[in-house]
């Protein structure tokens, strides 16, 4: 097997002198300006330690990698009970798809879509104070992380909660089926906040390590769930994109339109990986290539 530092540093190089970087989130103010040349990757290995490579201290917007988190949250809540309001099949469509909500009478595919992730972060609020659902995520975060320097960016849940628009529509036609259990705006105000966690590689490679599986990660996750959620990441985490990083990638992935990526390799390693530029399914396009060269590099694969 090579050196895992080695091999960062070499795909850093040349994914850099390629600057084929793609662009910010156009549609969230706060996003859009940030210089897309710029990659930074950790991985954490089942000996404790941790590699990276980039600017790797650097905090950046979570946005939808925030849904595998509040999934969890949700999850340790109202149990398997959630699949009665939110699917488990991919998609097929974009993140902020409407389309299949009307023929599946308002049960969105999956949790890693915004419609499903409106829907799972109404069942973590359910009818606490906004607050309250998110120091339950956030507390999660640090936990699994180990770290408790993690903070939401006020500034990018207010951007995005002034331009939502197809959020909003999203919510309030999941609540004329009835599945918003709270009012629409109260689940909203909560999922933007959430998307705008902020963490650096180094953090959310830690926070990785118990889908992981790796020994010395905290003792947060059953593994049947980690079993599950890994297989959710792997069919749904990138939504329309999803088969295209399975047949690049062959891990269980979780995109952000933030420009970050958390990828699992089940029982060796977790990563992060960051680069804010995105492809045409609002991916990192640096990013999964980055995780395309590594995983083919190390020989990391489910495969
Ligand atoms: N794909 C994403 O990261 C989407 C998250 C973003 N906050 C949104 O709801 O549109």
């Amino acid at each position: 097997m090579s050196n895992i530092l080695d091999t960062l540093k070499h795909i850093s190089e040349e994914i850099t002198n390629e600057a084929d970087w793609g662009q910010p989130a156009q549609y969230i103010p706060e996003l859009a300006e940030i210089d897309p040349a710029q990659l930074a990757i950790s991985v954490c290995t089942a000996d404790g330690k941790t590699h990276s490579t980039g600017q790797s201290d650097k905090p950046f917007s979570i946005q939808s990698v925030s849904k595998v988190f509040s999934l969890i949250a949700a999850l340790g809540r109202t149990g398997d009970q959630l699949w009665t309001r939110v699917g488990c099949e991919p998609s097929g469509t974009s993140f902020d798809s409407i389309v299949l909500l009307e023929s599946e009478r308002g049960q969105p595919r999956n949790p890693f879509v915004n419609a499903g992730a409106i829907v799972t972060t109404d069942a973590l609020l359910s009818g606490r104070e906004p607050k309250m659902a998110l120091a339950e995520i956030l507390g999660l975060i640090r936990a699994m992380a180990e770290d408790d320097d993690i903070h939401i960016n006020a500034e990018v849940a207010k951007s995005e909660q002034r331009t939502g628009e197809r959020n909003k529509a999203l919510a309030h036609y999941l609540a004329s089926y009835g599945n918003l259990l709270n009012p629409p705006d109260l689940t909203l105000g909560t999922y933007f906040h959430q998307c705008a966690i902020e963490m650096t590689t180094v953090q959310l490679a830690r926070a990785g390590r118990a889908l992981a599986g790796l020994d010395g990660a905290p003792n947060i996750l059953p593994a049947l769930r980690a079993r599950r959620l890994n297989a959710l990441m792997m069919t749904c985490g990138h939504y329309d994109g999803s088969g295209d990083f399975a047949f690049k990638v062959g891990l269980p992935g979780k995109s952000g339109v933030g420009g970050g990526l958390l990828v699992i390799v089940p029982g060796r390693v977790s990563i992060a990986i960051w680069s804010p530029g995105l492809n045409k399914y609002g991916n990192s396009k640096a990013g999964t290539r980055a995780a395309a060269r590594l995983s083919r590099s190390m020989g990391w694969s489910v495969f």
